[in-house]
């Protein structure tokens, strides 16, 4: 069986995570470790339409597993999203002789994947995204890093917050996930937190927050802000106008995205780059590596795709307990 697999590509696409080149470091070399040819393909979705491919070798991978964003360069392509893009990939693949594909990236890529599996071609999926917000996994690379950056970012804030006894709204990523903002938001004990999974509600989730704050003897605040959730800008302004407060907006960005990858996500990106080749070397496709349970596993795609996911109730009743004090 394993030696039916002789040739795979691996491709990272979506937002970028730190912790992308560990698992594609990870690809390349397990695969070359069982005889499997690896070629890089770039820019995600669309290099598999182009053929934008790169030669893959051990060296090729050298010096990167410290290194964020993805040497492979990331995309997002119109194109795949359409039947005549994705044939267009499948020919790819067969002029190129892969047996298969590894897509490191979110669930929009997985939803590609699903799309060419359906036309005959081995795929399986690595979760990463910052966003942490695919739902069969309980980790996506490159959270561990993303949430730390901000963590580091609030901290220095909060000290000049402190001093001028200001309020702060942080907007922090997440477009349709609040994850990041909620654990972001733990981690540096925020006055609020709001997240699209939680209805907006300014005067619940925000004046009566920082009132009770006050009442506290605080005399500054700190709202973290899942972008899918409000402005950060808008926010503030209500605050202003609501509260009579002058409070400063920072929108950490893009910022959240880069830098070097900590040690949790080169550990899980090599973890679920090894399980991926091996996934693929045993004849198998339409999987996506899972982290679960504390155990790295595989599952089908369209069923990791169909699980519904929503905030840990635990951890928001955490969060509404520590910011109701
Ligand atoms: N339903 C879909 N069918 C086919 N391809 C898709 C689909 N959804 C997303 N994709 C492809 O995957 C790419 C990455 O998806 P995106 O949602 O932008 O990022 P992520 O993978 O990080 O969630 C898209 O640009 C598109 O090419
Ligand atoms: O890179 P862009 O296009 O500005 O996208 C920003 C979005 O990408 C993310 O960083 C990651 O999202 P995906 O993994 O779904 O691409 C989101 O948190 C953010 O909203
Ligand atoms: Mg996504």
């Amino acid at each position: 069986m394993e030696n039916a697999v002789k040739r795979i590509g691996v491709l990272t696409s979506g937002g970028d995570a730190p912790g992308m080149n560990a698992c594609i470091r990870a690809v390349v070399r397990s695969a070359l470790g069982r005889g499997i040819e690896c070629v890089g393909i770039r820019r995600g979705w669309s290099g598999l339409i182009n053929g934008d491919i790169m030669p893959m070798d051990s060296a090729s991978v050298s010096r990167i597993i410290n290194r964020g964003g993805t040497m492979l360069y990331t995309a997002r392509s119109d194109e795949f999203r359409t039947e005549a893009g994705q044939q267009r990939a499948v020919n790819t693949c067969k002029l190129l002789g892969l047996d298969g594909v590894v897509a490191i990236g979110g669930d929009g890529t997985f939803r590609g994947a699903q799309e060419l599996s359906k036309r005959g071609i081995a795929v399986v999926g690595i979760p990463g995204t910052i966003d942490e917000d695919i739902v069969c996994t309980d980790y996506t690379i490159g959270f561990d890093t993303a949430a730390n950056t901000a963590v580091e970012c609030i901290d220095r804030l909060r000290d000049t917050m402190q001093s001028h006894e200001r309020c702060s709204v942080v907007e922090v990523m997440g477009r349709h996930a609040g994850y990041l903002a909620l654990y972001v938001a733990m981690a540096v004990g925020a006055t609020a937190v709001l997240v699209p999974e939680v209805p907006y509600d300014f005067e619940h989730q925000v004046v009566e927050k920082i009132r009770r704050a006050r009442l506290g003897g605080k005399t500054n605040f700190m709202i973290v802000v899942a972008e899918g959730a409000a402005s950060g800008i808008a926010v503030g302004d209500e605050i202003r106008r609501e509260l009579g407060l002058d409070p400063r907006v920072t929108i950490l960005g893009h910022i959240q995205r880069g830098g070097s990858p900590t040690a949790h996500d080169r550990v899980m990106a090599t973890r679920m780059g090894v399980e991926a080749v091996r996934v693929l070397a045993e004849g198998r496709s339409s999987r996506v590596i899972c982290y679960r349970d504390g155990r790295i596993i595989d599952m089908d795609i369209d069923e990791g795709l169909r699980m519904q996911k929503t905030l840990d109730p635990e951890e928001l009743a955490v969060m509404e307990t520590m910011t109701g004090v």
